[in-house]
C-alpha cells in the first residue's frame, strides 16, 4: 500500500513544481493546468469567521499575519509535513528555498512582506500564490489553501471592486471539481447568512466536497446551541459538520500557546453539556486528521485519472514541440544545418508543385496546352497577308523592277513581317510559366512548416527564389526570341522546292494559259503559299517554344532555385546567420512555455511512478 505520507507529499511536490512554473489555481494559463488536477483544500469564509485560527491552531502554531480589514491578499498554500516526533519545527517558503525558519513571528512577517512584494502596499489582491512549507511532529500531512475571506464593504484605500476580485478569485479555486472546500461559518451567526455557505452550496450543490467547519461555538448565546447545524439538520453535507473553539481576541492578546489552546478546546468539548456526545469529532486536531484522511483517499481514487492526464498532455505537449521546432544551435556550423535543412524542406514541396504531388505544376502545361496556341491562333496573319498588303509589299520589293517569275524578295518581306508576330506569344508564354512559378514559390513557402519560425529566413528565401525565378526568365526569353529570330533567318527549302509544281499540276491542263504574273490571283496566291508556310513555322514553333521554356525555366528552377543563395549562405559569419534564423518572439515563448511544462509534467510523472514503486 501507499503510505499517505508519500501520496499527499506527492500532490505537495507537484504544487511545488507547478508553482514555479506559474501553474496555480486561479491563475490565467492557456494551458490545461496540472494544478487543477490535483485534489486540494481550499478554506473559505467571511472576514472574521476564523479562518486563521482554524488553520494555526491545525498547524498548532502563531503564524498568519493578523490586523483589521483584508489581511490575507494573496492565496497561502500551506502544506504541512509530519516530522518524527521530538525533531525541530521549521518552516520553508518555496520564494526563499535556502531559509529555514523556526521563528514563526519571522514566517508571519515574511508572509505580510511577501504578499506586499506582489500587491504593493495599495491593498490589491493577487492569485499568485505563496508557497509555504511546514515541518513539525504536531501536524498531519496535509495542504491547505488559505484565501481571502469574503467581504462585503470595501475599506478605506481599496479599490472598490475589491468586494468582487475577492469572491472572484475565491470562486476560481472552489468551482475546481478536484477542491476540497473547508466553508468556515462563525456559530454566532445565522448559518442561513454564511458566506462561506453561500458560494459552497453554489459551487457544490450536492455538499459532496463541502466540510461545514463552525467556529466560535463558545460564543453562542447563553441557553442556545448550535447543534442543529452540527448534527447536519440546519444543512445537509456529505461530510459530517466539525464545530471549533479557537483561541478568543483575549487569549491571543495574552500570547496563549497554541497547544494549551488546543487543550482547552479539548476539554471545552469533552465537558460540555450541549456537545459532549459528539466530543470525540470534534476540534480542531480532529478536523486536520479527518481532512488528511480524506484528501488521501481522494487523491488515491484520482491518481489514475491524473496519470492519464499528465500522460495525455505530454503527448500533446511534445507533438506541439515537434510543430515548434527545437531551439536554435549556438554553434554556427550547427546554424548553417538548421538554414539548409529549411531550405531544403522548401525545395522539396516546391518540386513536389512541379512534379506532381502537390497542385499547380499542370497549369504549366496549360500554358503549352491552351494559352500559346489560342495566341498564336489570333495573330493578324488575315490583315498581313491580305490582297492589298501582299500587293504592296510585293511591288515595293520588286523596286522599279517589277519581278518576272517568282517574287523572291516579296516572299522573304512578307515571311519575315509575319514570323515576327511570333515574338508576342513566344515572350508571353514565358511569362505566364513565370507567373506560374512564382505563385508556387510563394505557396510553398507557406506550406513549408519549418519556415514558419523564421520571419527573416522567410523572406530572404522569398527574395532569393523571385530572383532566380527572374533570371531564368530573362533566360527564356532571350531563347524564345531566338527560336523565332531562327525561323526569320533561313527559310525551308524544301517548302519552296514544291511550291511551282504545285501550281502548275492545279491547273492540270498544260495548255492553258499561264497565270497573269501581276493579276488579283497571283498575289492570292502569294499570300496563300507564304500563308501555309507561316502556318507551317507555328506548328513548329508551338512544339519549340515550350521546349525552350522548360528548358530554361522549369528545369533550372527544379535544379537551381537557391543554387546563388547557398553561395551567399556560405559565406555568412555566425552573427549573420543567427540573424537569418531570428525567430518569432510570440513563438520562442511560446516554445519556453511548452518546454518549461513539459518537464514539469515529466516530473510530475516520475514523482506519480515512484510513488507507485513504493507500493
Ligand atoms: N472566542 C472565540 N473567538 C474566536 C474564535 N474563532 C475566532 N475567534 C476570534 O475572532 C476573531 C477573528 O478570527 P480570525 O481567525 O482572525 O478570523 P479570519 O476569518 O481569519 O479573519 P480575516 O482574516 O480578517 O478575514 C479573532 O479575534 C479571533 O480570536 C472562537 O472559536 N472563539
Amino acid at each position: 500500500m501507499t503510505t499517505m505520507e508519500s501520496l499527499i507529499g506527492l500532490v505537495n511536490r507537484i504544487q511545488r513544481a507547478c508553482t514555479v512554473l506559474g501553474d496555480y489555481g486561479g491563475g490565467d494559463n492557456s494551458f490545461s493546468s496540472l494544478w487543477e488536477a490535483l485534489p486540494s483544500v481550499a478554506v473559505v469564509g467571511g472576514q472574521s469567521s476564523g479562518k486563521s485560527s482554524v488553520l494555526e491552531s491545525i498547524v498548532g502554531r502563531d503564524f498568519l499575519p493578523r490586523g483589521s480589514g483584508i489581511v490575507t491578499r494573496r492565496p497561502l498554500v500551506l502544506q504541512l509535513h509530519k516530522t518524527d516526533e521530538g525533531s525541530q519545527e521549521y518552516a520553508e517558503f518555496l520564494h526563499l528555498p535556502k531559509r529555514r525558519f523556526t521563528d514563526f513571528g519571522a514566517v508571519r512577517n515574511e508572509i505580510q512582506e511577501e504578499t506586499d512584494r506582489i500587491t504593493g502596499k495599495t491593498k490589491q489582491i493577487s492569485p499568485v500564490p505563496i508557497h509555504l512549507s511546514i515541518y513539525s511532529p504536531n501536524v498531519v500531512n496535509l495542504t491547505l489553501i488559505d484565501l481571502p475571506g469574503l467581504t462585503k464593504v470595501a475599506i478605506e484605500g481599496q479599490p472598490e471592486t475589491i468586494v468582487d476580485d475577492i469572491e472572484t478569485m475565491v470562486r476560481s479555486y472552489v468551482e475546481k471539481p478536484n477542491c476540497i472546500i473547508l466553508a468556515i461559518s462563525p456559530a454566532n451567526q445565522d448559518i442561513a447568512t454564511s458566506d462561506a455557505m453561500k458560494l459552497a452550496r453554489e459551487v457544490d450543490p450536492s455538499g459532496d466536497r463541502t466540510f461545514g467547519v463552525l467556529t466560535k461555538l463558545d460564543l453562542m448565546d447563553k441557553g442556545t446551541n448550535a447543534l442543529d447545524v452540527l448534527e447536519g439538520r440546519s444543512y445537509r453535507l456529505q461530510q459530517p459538520w466539525v464545530g471549533i473553539v479557537n483561541r478568543s481576541q483575549a487569549d491571543i492578546n495574552k500570547n496563549v500557546d497554541m497547544i494549551v489552546a488546543r487543550r482547552k478546546e479539548r476539554e471545552y468539548f469533552a465537558t460540555s453539556p450541549d456537545y459532549g456526545h459528539l466530543a470525540s469529532k470534534m476540534g480542531s486536531e480532529y478536523l486536520a486528521k479527518l481532512l488528511s484522511q480524506h484528501l488521501e483517499s481522494v487523491i488515491r481514487s484520482r491518481i489514475p485519472s491524473i496519470t492519464s492526464s499528465i500522460n495525455k498532455t505530454i503527448d500533446e505537449l511534445e507533438s506541439e514541440m515537434d510543430h515548434l521546432g527545437r531551439p536554435i544551435a549556438l554553434d554556427a556550423g550547427a546554424q548553417l544545418y538548421t538554414v539548409l535543412e529549411v531550405c531544403r524542406a522548401f525545395e522539396r514541396i516546391f518540386k513536389e508543385h512541379l512534379d506532381g504531388g502537390r497542385p499547380g505544376g499542370d497549369r504549366i502545361y496549360g500554358v503549352f496546352d491552351n494559352q500559346l496556341p489560342a495566341a498564336l491562333k489570333k495573330l493578324p496573319f488575315d490583315r498581313h497577308l491580305s490582297l492589298q498588303n501582299v500587293r504592296r509589299v510585293v511591288s515595293e520589293a520588286d523596286g522599279y523592277q517589277p519581278h518576272l517569275i517568282a517574287p523572291e524578295q516579296g516572299y522573304r518581306r512578307l515571311i519575315e513581317g509575319a514570323l515576327n508576330y511570333f515574338r508576342g506569344p513566344a515572350e508571353a508564354s514565358v511569362d505566364a510559366v513565370h507567373f506560374v512559378l512564382k505563385e508556387l514559390v510563394r505557396k510553398s513557402i507557406g506550406e513549408t512548416q519549418e519556415l514558419k519560425r523564421f520571419p527573416t529566413l522567410q523572406a530572404d528565401i522569398a527574395a532569393a527564389a523571385n530572383e532566380a525565378l527572374e533570371r531564368f526568365r530573362d533566360e527564356s526569353k532571350k531563347t524564345v526570341v531566338r527560336l523565332v529570330d531562327m525561323e526569320s533567318s533561313y527559310l525551308t527549302v524544301d517548302f519552296f522546292r514544291k511550291l511551282p509544281q504545285e501550281v502548275e499540276n492545279k491547273g492540270g491542263n498544260p495548255q492553258a494559259p499561264v497565270t497573269d504574273r501581276y493579276g488579283e490571283g497571283h498575289f492570292r496566291r502569294i499570300g496563300s503559299n507564304v500563308s501555309s508556310y507561316v502556318g507551317m513555322v507555328s506548328d513548329t514553333l508551338k512544339n519549340t517554344i515550350p521546349k525552350a521554356v522548360v528548358f530554361c525555366q522549369v528545369k533550372e528552377a527544379k535544379q537551381s532555385l537557391l543554387t546563388r543563395f547557398y553561395t551567399q549562405l556560405g559565406k555568412k559569419e555566425g552573427k549573420q546567420l543567427l540573424q537569418l534564423l531570428d525567430e518569432d518572439p510570440a513563438l520562442m515563448e511560446r516554445r519556453q512555455q511548452c518546454a518549461k511544462r513539459l518537464e514539469l509534467y515529466k516530473a510530475a510523472r516520475d514523482e506519480i511512478d515512484s510513488v507507485s514503486w513504493t507500493r
